[in-house]
């Protein structure tokens, strides 16, 4: 999200989290420390939960940044080892640390070391599509399944879906929304138009497609 117009029209949908970029450097929506600070001070005016969406792994920035944001949830979107998610944990105690698992090629890259995450102080996992040429975040490339169980498998903690997720498609995803660590869908490119900007029809279709899904799911168990 890059302004309060987008989150106030998001607002009227059931959405609890709104990504604010900071930190990552090149990115289409990066934002300066002080924009981060007014949105998410806008989303929580929305009762929306504000989420700093970063690749940074340096506590010390990390710290600065959700001081004067006043974030309670980071999403850590880099490659940080264990160790570095455990010194970021040190630094933020408060918040609801997010740890991205990225998925190439049908294989989820920190698998071996998922239960070490958890261990290091992860609250949650999202688990998001790396695209083909190793591009992370809103690559709109359909996240693999069994690649996010098998992680779930080695390490138990609640999880969050993203990667190319659309209003079509939900029922490959059964046996993920039947977990009982499913906490909810992280979703981009789907519910932009060609000239990028957010489109509530879609954001109407995905939720009524995903509501469906999970209930009839859920119910059939
Ligand atoms: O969106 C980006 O450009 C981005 C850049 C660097 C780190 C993370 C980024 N996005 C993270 C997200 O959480 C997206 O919402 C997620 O990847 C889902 O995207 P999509 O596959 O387009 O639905």
């Amino acid at each position: 999200m890059t302004d309060v117009h987008q989150l106030r029209r998001m607002s009227c949908f059931p959405v609890e989290l709104a990504g604010l970029w900071y930190g990552v450097p090149g990115g289409r929506w990066d934002l300066p420390l002080e924009r981060l600070a007014q949105l998410a001070g806008a989303a929580r005016e929305m009762a929306v939960e504000p989420v700093l969406v970063t690749l940074l792994d340096d506590p010390g920035r990390l710290r600065a940044a959700v001081a004067a944001s006043g974030v309670r949830w980071v999403q850590l979107h880099g490659y940080p080892a264990p160790a570095g998610v455990r010194r970021i944990r040190a630094a933020l105690p408060d918040v609801t640390l997010v740890k991205v698992i990225h998925v190439r090629a049908g294989r989820a890259v920190e698998e071996p070391f998922a239960d070490a995450y958890r261990r290091a102080g992860a609250d949650l996992f999202l688990f998001d599509s790396v695209g083909d040429d190793g591009r992370v975040g809103s690559t709109g490339t359909p996240l693999d399944p069994g690649a996010a169980a098998r992680v779930l498998d080695r390490a138990e903690l609640p999880f969050l879906l993203a990667g190319g997720l659309s209003a079509d498609g939900a029922d490959r995803y059964d046996g993920l929304l039947r977990h009982s660590g499913f906490r909810g869908l992280d979703v981009d490119s789907a519910l932009r138009g060609g000239d990028g900007s957010l489109r509530l029809s879609r954001v109407d279709a995905l939720w009524t497609a995903w509501r469906e899904r999970h209930e009839s799911v859920r119910c059939a168990s």
